[in-house]
């Protein structure tokens, strides 16, 4: 297995001088984030309001680590093709918020985007594994999007499980990424369930250099990855 992801969420980093916080994640080495992860928020399918496209685009132009984009919006089927078209690496959409999510996966793949489908909580795997074989990324939500430093739901693992099983045995071929409450706590059990890429916001941008907890993030998780 390849060696595990992280992807440090700027939702917990200082908007006010967002370039030097992904610069502080993007230097050659050990804490160099893999990838950026960028959450758009609308205030309708989430109750938060965050960024859109023209931060996005400005972010794309700073800095040459992958972006990950998660929307949490709504009407993604509309908005998403537009991170895609921009440039993004990964674009995620809601599998709640998706009216056509096969149609909306091979738009963002002929955009160049990787597609990621997520799934919040209370959402089963089971009825979108068909769905699945679509995408490239899985994000499966270990909080309620809306918010950094909330707690880790640790039952969510059961559904990283279900799909780390389906890559192994060749059934799907996906990233597996979690999002929400990982840090040096909560990354282990995770890692041991099978995750490839964790997205951490206020672990790392709440440490007073962010650089080494990439680093020590990434360090722990190689050692507790299953296969
Ligand atoms: O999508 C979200 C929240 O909705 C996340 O990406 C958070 O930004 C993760 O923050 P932490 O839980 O790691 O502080
Ligand atoms: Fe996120």
């Amino acid at each position: 297995m390849a060696s595990p992801l992280i992807a440090p969420s700027i939702l917990s980093a200082d908007f006010a001088k967002l370039g030097e916080e992904i610069a502080a994640v993007a230097r050659p080495g050990e804490t160099r984030a893999d990838w950026v992860h960028v959450d758009v928020m609308d205030a309708h399918f989430v109750p938060n309001l965050t960024l859109g496209l023209p931060v996005v685009q400005s972010i794309l132009k700073s800095t040459d680590v992958p972006i990950d984009c998660h929307l949490m919006i709504d009407d993604p089927d509309r908005w998403a093709i537009g991170y895609a078209e921009a440039g993004a690496y990964n674009v995620t959409v809601h599998v709640e918020a998706a009216a056509d999510p096969v149609k909306l996966a091979k738009n963002l793949r002929a955009a160049g985007a990787k597609a990621g489908l997520s799934v919040k909580p209370g959402t089963p795997l089971e009825p979108h594994l068909e769905t699945l074989k679509h995408y490239d990324t899985l994000l499966v939500m270990s909080v309620e999007p809306g918010f950094g430093g909330q707690s880790f739901i640790a039952d969510v693992l059961e559904k990283v499980r279900t799909a780390r099983r389906l890559v192994d045995t060749g059934h799907l071929k996906l990233v597996v990424e979690i999002d929400g409450g990982i840090n040096a706590d909560t990354i282990e059990q995770a890692a041991e369930a099978g995750v490839d890429c964790f997205v951490a916001g206020s672990a790392v941008y709440g440490a007073e250099d962010p650089g080494r907890a990439v680093a020590a993030l990434r360090e722990q998780a190689a050692r507790l990855r299953v296969s």
